[in-house]
């Protein structure tokens, strides 16, 4: 691990990256850190400066804590008598040293990515669970849950971002990779392509799952368009490629996938009817047998020859429910079958994967039944409440829903579409509200309800709005929890406040109301 100051100017050049260079003597000098975070620098790093927030007082701090080099877009007199690497595009540079700098872990672990607007998360955890029994629990994950860097229960951490910044990325890679981790299920956000934190990493199997509009907004995606054109970018810079042949834009998915990847080795699936578009065969199919409400039951077949060689076709059962996730399951298995698995081994794999914060259940006597669900857009409140309305032959549907503050503000008036489609009951509430007024997000999403479809409270206190929910159902009603999932933080203006999980919340009313 480390990385020589001519190494550096090497590989900027080589990608057209180096604008200029001011380095005195010892270009041979090999770093033994690299750092972004002037409060993390020791002796000998190579520092970046990147970042909206970036102050040059922080290139002083770095200096004064040890940093011999940095990296930066323009020059800062902050940086007098370091050396200095001036490039035209600081987090492009920073992703490529990163991958050097770590020894360039991707080439010793088999890398399965996932984007979509949906089930990036599910898909991960379903493809671990299925490697994990032929690799005997040496697959890496990096997801919004949790990064998984060894077998060891102390090698999970707690996830901070869908996909860590490039340096934190190839830095747990190459965590993995000394840990024996030999396969990596990762989800890759279209904010990951937006801000280059995956720049030059080409994975072995990348997925394209699904897209609606989400993630738009100031601080995210300016326009749907640039949405999509990040999300992308992840089959231009796969060898395999798997297309959910349902997705919205599926030829723009198409194309893009095939810019850099010959047809056979794009894998399409779809669920059983589903037509195929025009011009392509669809390689694997799902047919749902049964979706209930304990097991989902489904047969995966093959269309194709390149289908038929992974030897995955079969019949499969879920732990988790919802119909949706036959869809992100059947993607899981192709990413298995590609990486080596096969069935019934992928079948015994997936049986029993849960996904904390998904469809987890609780039932209150003498009141509804909880579900805590991270559906938190309106695609995936539309799937969830549907599955529910269906399952349960049209119950009473309570809703506790926020929408989280300075992103995504599209959400709010999709909530409120969600609900008056199929909701009777909702509870507005905080989540994540950040630097925004709580009271006005909620004013957002109540403003798009028609109340003569839904009841309607504002209860910004989220424990007490589960409370009332749940107090005020009946059996035979669905309480809906959505949108935190497994999360156990609330973001308030800046400040991570602990959250003690909406189930654990749920759990403490049921425990009040058996008195
Ligand atoms: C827009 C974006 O990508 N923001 C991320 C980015 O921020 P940034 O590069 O602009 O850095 P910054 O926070 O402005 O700070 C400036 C720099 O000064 C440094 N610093 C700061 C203080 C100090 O004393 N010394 C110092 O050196 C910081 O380490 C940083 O390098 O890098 C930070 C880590 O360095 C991330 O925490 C931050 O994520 C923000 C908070 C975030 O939540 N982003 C969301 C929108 C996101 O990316 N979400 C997607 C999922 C959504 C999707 O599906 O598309 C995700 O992948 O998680
Ligand atoms: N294929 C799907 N189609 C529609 N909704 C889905 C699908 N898969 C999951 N969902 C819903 O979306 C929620 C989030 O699922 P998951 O965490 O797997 O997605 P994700 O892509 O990782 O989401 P995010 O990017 O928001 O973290 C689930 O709790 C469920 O309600």
């Amino acid at each position: 691990m480390g990385l020589t100051l001519d190494a550096c100017i090497l590989i900027l050049k080589e990608h057209h990256l180096l604008k200029s260079s001011a380095v005195q003597d010892k270009v041979s000098q090999k770093f033994t850190s690299a750092s972004y975070d002037s409060r993390q620098v020791t002796a000998n790093t190579l520092f970046f400066c990147k970042g909206e927030n970036f102050r040059p007082i922080y290139l002083e701090m770095a200096k004064n804590n040890g940093a011999t080099v940095y990296v930066a877009e323009q020059p800062y007199a902050e940086g007098k008598g370091m050396h200095a690497l001036i490039v035209r595009n600081i987090r492009k540079a920073m992703a490529l040293l990163a991958a050097a700098f770590y020894d360039f872990p991707q080439d010793d672990l088999f890398v399965i990515a996932y984007t979509g607007t949906k089930g990036k998360t599910t898909s991960a955890y379903f493809t671990k669970g299925m490697l994990d029994r032929v690799n005997d629990g040496h697959t890496a994950m990096s997801s919004t849950v949790e990064r998984v860097l060894g077998p060891k229960p102390e090698q999970h951490i707690a996830s901070e971002l869908t996909t860590p910044e490039s340096l934190d990325l190839f830095r747990d890679m190459r965590t993995a990779v000394d840990n024996g981790m030999t396969h990596l299920a990762m989800e890759v956000s279209s904010q990951a392509y937006k801000k280059n934190r995956v720049f030059g990493l080409t994975y072995d199997v990348g997925f394209f799952l699904n897209i609606s509009p989400d993630h738009i907004g100031p601080n995210e995606h300016p326009t749907f368009a640039d949405y999509l054109h990040c999300k992308l970018q992840l089959l231009v810079n796969s060898r395999k490629c798997v297309i959910n042949a349902e997705t919205d834009y599926f030829n723009e998915v198409y194309a893009a996938a095939t810019i850099t990847t010959e047809p056979d080795s794009v894998y399409l699936f779809a669920s059983a009817d589903f037509p195929a578009p025009e011009g392509v065969k669809i390689d694997f199919r799902y047919q749902s047998e049964e979706a209930d409400l304990s097991k989902s039951r489904f047969k995966l077949t093959a269309g194709t020859l390149k289908a038929e060689q992974l030897r995955i076709t079969g019949e499969y059962e879920l732990d988790l429910i919802g119909d949706y996730n036959e869809s992100n399951a059947c993607a899981a298995i192709i990413g298995a079958g590609l990486a080596g698995a096969t069935y019934p081994d992928t079948a015994k794999g997936i049986a029993n994967v849960q996904i904390p914060g998904r469809m987890e259940k609780l039932d209150i006597p003498g009141h509804g039944r909880v579900y805590v669900d991270y559906a938190h857009n309106y695609a995936s409140m539309v799937a969830l409440l549907s599955f529910l309305k269906k399952e349960y032959q049209q119950p009473r549907i309570l809703v506790v829903v926020g929408s989280p503050g300075d992103k995504g503000v599209s959400r709010r008036e999709g909530f409120a579409k969600a609900l008056n489609q199929l909701a009777q009951r909702a509870f507005i509430t905080n989540d994540d509200p950040g630097f925004e007024e709580p009271i006005d997000i909620a004013n957002q999403i109540v403003a798009g309800i028609d109340p003569q479809k839904v009841k309607v409270t504002i209860e910004l206190d989220r424990a007490e709005a589960i409370e009332l929910a749940i107090t005020e159902s009946q059996p035979g009603d669905i309480v809906v929890l959505a949108g935190k999932g497994s999360d156990d933080e609330q973001k308030v203006r800046g400040v991570n406040t602990p959250w003690p999980t909406d189930m654990a919340v749920a759990k403490a009313v049921a425990a009040r109301l058996r008195g």
